[in-house]
């Protein structure tokens, strides 16, 4: 319902008038039906009002845009709003229009006519706009900026507001270059007040914001990052018979409720998500590599409760910036989420914070679940290191690492895993007021027992690796003081391939400019114009990079040879196989999707590999022993042979067709070599994935279960 815009009219008062807690309040009931100004909310607009710069840190959902709304009532003249994403601003901009609050937004997506209109109203004496939403993008235009001076020299522009100002800086998570050149806006519009909010506490962040934008002597205002009505948890893969069950078991002992589960990989999403749906609790997954469509369905199922859980990849590329954005704006219309579990280690402390955020919203009772693994943890600090590697030394001195190092203290330290979070972000929080709402304050001696444990499974299964986990209670950890569950100095074995959203360099905003913005968007709308944007994206960054995306690189291989370890150190403990070396092993099978799909590109291979991955999990001893004898041939001369690196070849015969020679060793130079002499072997098939999920379903119609399931597991298909 349009409100008449009454309070506005306090427009012609003196600052001070206006500023004044009476009348903020006045306009906060009658625009937005609140009762009154939460946290830091009322100071931060009485700065701007004045005319003060403002720094301001509200976790998330804590009300930061109320903050730039209420001064935009209060004051004649436009606020003008700069947001990373389009999706965002629509969305803001639909939900001030429905209060009948006069907001537009400028994007280079907008049909011509609609952008005309915006500009004329800008131009004319009196403009109506009283809100502004623009990207980083558009201040950097020449005519933009050309625009904002002449509405400055008519004394219409009574705020400048920077949201998510952590994109300005590069130790925020998620930077974007385009947001370093709004510091040209105190040059060139020196005196009017700029607020910047963020939500991400990291003092370094606070600072090079601060810095960048130029703000004089701002106000500075922190709320509290706790969040009182979070249980937060760690649970130890590595103590965990299996992993799955466990999560599965958990989510049926809460009951129906929603729950969102972040993985690292596409993969795991996939093979997660079959798997709760197999045990009967409605789930999908949700990342990249669905079509549009299937994502868009997933989602409104998910947010109108039709599915009770979604296991979506975490942002770890600028394109999961979007995907991530995607999550942010779904925040406003999702509030019951009773839990969210990381089913892999996050990369920082801060992504954690905001992930974990997610559960209740609505602030009653939710639950924050983080799976540790040290495999997993292997993996995250490979992929970190990678990226700070393939920085230029002139970039940013961020050390992802050292950021990934306060999780890593979270997961094993034994003390309040609160005080930990807020501690990271320079809060200080006894441990008393947690009152029992984490893992280590409600069941101390059980973390401690678990802590130990894992000490001592690590050590066990890392016997080269230094182990000590801190036991400190007080919380005082140091660098020295926390585990090392493996020698840093040995080679990762994953690769960022193979996480889902890891493309980098991407200008997000540029690649949403693309299809028409209705101006009414609903949910489905918006996805669908992000998913557009995501294939337009992709569409171009494969045509640049097709040739290249192709080829298998080394560290795709050791990535795929480390995920193949994984299952089948599994597989082999689980199936008390003792004779079979896990390492050649998965050499070996490794080698054999490389053999079959090197030459038809990579997306071959990796399928290739997800299917033995799947195989390997389903696999009885007797078709692991098969499958894995004609390994054992190979390796029957005793002594150690020099492995060679090529893979083994498909040699072609006369008549066209094709067959493989495998490797074997020489034995004078004891040198493993590829000799098209070999016999040709017969391997067992290894099953698609269609044919895994269908064999699954034969599998569950044969166990009796009721004969929803497997048209269930098919339509995830
Ligand atoms: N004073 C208030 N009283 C009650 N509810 C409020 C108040 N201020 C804001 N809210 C509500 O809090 C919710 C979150 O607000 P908002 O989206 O501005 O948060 P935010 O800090 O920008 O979060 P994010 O970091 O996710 O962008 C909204 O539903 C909003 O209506
Ligand atoms: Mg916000």
């Amino acid at each position: 319902m349009k409100k008449s815009p009454l309070p506005v009219q306090n427009v012609n008062r003196s600052d001070k008038n206006v500023a004044g807690k009476e009348a903020l309040v006045k306009l906060l009931r009658w625009h937005f039906g609140h009762g009154d100004f939460r946290g830091k909310q009322l100071e931060a607009i009485q700065a701007v009002v004045s005319g003060r710069d403002c720094f301001c840190l509200m976790p998330t959902g804590g009300g930061k845009s109320i903050c730039y709304q209420i001064p935009a009532l209060a004051k004649p003249g436009i606020v003008l709003v700069v947001s990373p994403l389009i999706a965002l601003m629509e969305n803001q901009v639909m939900a001030l229009k429905e209060k009948g609050i006069a907001a537009e937004y400028l994007s280079s997506t907008q049909a011509t006519h609609v952008r005309n209109k915006i500009h004329e109203d800008l131009d004319s004496g009196k403009p109506s706009v009283r809100l502004l939403y623009v990207t980083p993008e558009l201040i950097a235009t020449k005519g933009f900026m050309l625009k904002l001076r002449k509405l400055h020299d008519r004394g219409l522009l009574n705020l400048i507001a920077i949201d998510e100002a952590h994109c300005i800086s590069s130790w925020g998570h998620d930077f974007r270059p385009s947001y370093r050149q709004l510091s040209t806006l105190r040059d060139s519009l020196t005196d009017v007040p700029v607020l910047a909010l963020t939500a991400t506490a990291a003092p370094k962040v606070q600072k090079d914001v601060i810095d960048s934008l130029s703000l004089r002597n701002p106000l500075v205002l922190k709320s509290s990052f706790n969040r009182p009505n979070i249980f937060y948890e760690v649970r130890y893969k590595d103590l965990i018979d299996n992993a799955y069950t466990d999560l599965c078991n958990m989510l049926k002992s809460c009951g129906k409720i929603c729950a969102i589960i972040y993985c690292l990989e596409r993969t795991t999403c996939d093979d997660l998500s079959l798997h709760l749906t197999s045990t009967g609790i409605s789930s999908a997954a949700y990342h990249a590599g669905l079509n549009s469509h299937l994502r868009s369905t997933v989602l409104d199922d998910w947010l109108s409760s039709k599915k009770q859980v979604i296991v979506a990849t975490v942002a770890f590329g600028s394109w999961g910036h979007v995907i991530n954005a995607l999550m942010v704006f779904l925040q406003n219309d999702k509030k019951d989420v009773r839990m969210v579990c990381h089913f892999n280690v996050p990369k920082s402390m801060e992504s954690f914070y905001q992930e974990s955020g997610r559960a209740g919203r609505d602030q009653l009772p939710s639950r924050s679940v983080l799976y540790y693994g040290v495999d997993d943890r292997k993996k995250m600090e490979f992929l970190l290191r990678n990226s700070e590697n393939k920085k230029s030394p002139s970039s940013s001195s961020k050390k992802p690492t050292s950021d990934f190092e306060q999780i890593v203290r979270y997961c094993e330290g034994s003390g309040c895993r609160r005080k930990k979070i807020l501690e990271s972000f320079g809060e200080e929080f006894p441990v008393q007021q947690c009152k029992k709402t984490c893992d280590a304050c409600k069941h101390p001696n059980q973390v401690a027992r678990s802590l130990e444990e894992l000490t001592t499974t690590a050590s066990r299964r890392h016997n080269s690796s230094r182990v000590f986990i801190t036991s400190s209670s007080d919380n005082k950890t140091n660098e020295g003081q926390y585990s090392e569950f493996w020698n840093r100095n040995e080679d990762g074995s994953n690769s960022d391939e193979e996480i889902s959203d890891s493309d980098d360099g991407a200008d997000v905003v540029k690649s949403l400019a693309g299809p028409k913005l209705s101006r009414k968007l609903g949910v489905d709308e918006k996805l669908v114009l992000l998913e557009r944007a995501e294939e337009k994206y992709n569409e171009s960054n494969k045509q640049v990079k097709k040739s290249e995306k192709n080829a298998i690189s080394e560290t795709l291989r050791e990535s795929s040879k480390q995920r193949l370890l994984n299952e089948l150190t599994k597989v082999l403990q689980l199936l008390g196989v003792k004779e079979i070396d896990s390492q050649n092993a998965s050499e070996f099978l490794e080698s054999e999707c490389y053999r079959k799909y090197s030459k038809a590109g990579k997306s071959f291979y990796y399928s290739q590999i997800a299917s033995t991955v799947r195989w390997l999990g389903t696999a009885s001893r007797d078709e692991l022993m098969t499958r894995l004898s004609s390994m054992a041939r190979e390796e029957e001369p005793s002594g150690e042979p020099i492995l060679v690196t090529e893979p083994s070849q498909n040699i072609e015969q006369e008549d066209g067709t094709t067959y493989t020679a495998e490797p074997h060793v020489d034995e004078t130079t004891q040198q493993l070599v590829i000799s098209p002499s070999c016999s040709p072997i017969r391997l067992p098939e290894i099953p698609s994935f269609s044919e895994f999920v269908n064999r699954r379903k034969m599998k569950h119609s044969t166990e009796g279960s009721d004969g929803k399931k497997p048209s269930k597991i098919m339509k995830l298909k």
